[in-house]
């Protein structure tokens, strides 16, 4: 790259401007300029304002919008103001416009919940009320321990410490992968996964490009993760089976032997009170067992559980 103009990028990547999404797009350019040998100058961060940051006091389950994250990105991408954007994939919708497509997965960090104020789910104090505005934490902790309450909380991972910190709730829920990015690693408790199993895509950083910019979608093939890329299409997939979306109460955790996939997933009621969980097996290339795994559970969904886990069904 030594007669390029160093004024001119060669890739220009959306971000949204959280704290945590500008350390997530900080590490994809440096995976960029690593993997292609550019200098820092050669990728530029475009941060973006999604309107899922404008909203900070309502829990976003209950605005009923779609893609609150990815909106902004979305049409940046579309009119050419942006080359590749950079996504926590648990946050994407399970449906995309067909113009985009997810052109690298970078390796999956810790996928582990981690609880803030109690060293374990059952050390929890009788009656101790927990901040997570997420449906299937809601769902995981009242499962657990019908005792607790589940309450909302919102706001970055600063924001939501401080809230703690001011008594708003006695305990609350953070992603570990998310932590770690913020050089955050001693807050909390790890959860772990096998048995508090994580959100679909939790702990995956994607980056999406237009269907039809094969040099852009070339450039980011350099920094794919295959088998990071292989879990997270398989989980959106059986996401996606079940009609679900980031706000459903499921849970899923995949493992590896070899070229053989397996989900474990679990499914709640919003109140915790009933789940169901069943795994299946197979490989990244025919998902046929993605689609036996979502019939099987949605053969045996109990009272509580619908079909349609999703927002729209508001
Ligand atoms: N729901 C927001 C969100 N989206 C992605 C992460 C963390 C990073 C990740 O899981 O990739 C978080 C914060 C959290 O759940 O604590």
């Amino acid at each position: 790259m030594t007669d390029r103009n160093p004024d001119t990028p060669i890739l220009r990547l959306g971000t949204r401007r959280s704290p945590l999404a500008m350390a997530q797009a900080e590490e994809t350019r440096a995976r960029l300029c690593s993997a292609h040998g550019w200098e820092v100058s050669a990728v530029e961060l475009v941060p973006v304002l999604a309107s899922g940051d404008k909203i900070k006091d309502r829990p976003l389950a209950d605005i009923g919008g779609k893609a609150l994250w990815t909106k902004e990105l979305d049409a940046w991408l579309a009119e050419g103001r942006i080359d590749a954007a950079v996504h926590s994939m648990k946050d994407v919708e399970t449906f995309r416009p067909a113009e985009l497509c997810i052109a690298a997965i970078l390796p999956r960090a810790d996928i582990a919940d981690v609880l803030v104020g109690a060293s374990s789910i059952r050390s929890l104090p009788q009656g101790a009320v927990v901040g997570t505005s997420a449906p299937r934490r809601a769902a995981q902790l009242l499962n657990a321990r019908p005792d607790c309450k589940a309450v909302p909380i919102r706001g970055n991972v600063a924001t939501r410490l401080a809230k703690l910190q001011a008594g708003e709730a006695d305990a609350t829920f953070l992603a570990r992968a998310g932590l770690e990015r913020l050089g955050e690693t001693s807050v909390g408790t790890p959860l772990d996964p096998e048995e508090w199993l994580p959100a679909p895509a939790q702990a995956a950083i994607g980056i999406e490009c237009r269907v039809d910019d094969e040099e852009t979608r070339e450039l980011l093939a350099a920094i794919d993760h295959r088998e990071s890329h292989e879990a997270v299409l398989a989980e959106r997939a059986l996401l996606a089976r079940l009609s679900g979306d980031c706000h459903s109460p499921i849970a899923m955790l995949t493992s590896r032997d070899g070229d053989r996939l397996t989900i474990r997933c679990a499914l709640y009621s919003p109140d915790g009170t009933q789940r169901i969980e069943r795994s299946g097996h197979g490989t990244a290339d025919d998902h046929g067992w993605i689609e036996d795994l979502a019939r099987e559970l949605f053969a045996n969904l109990k009272p509580g559980m619908t079909p349609y886990f999703g927002l729209e069904r508001a």
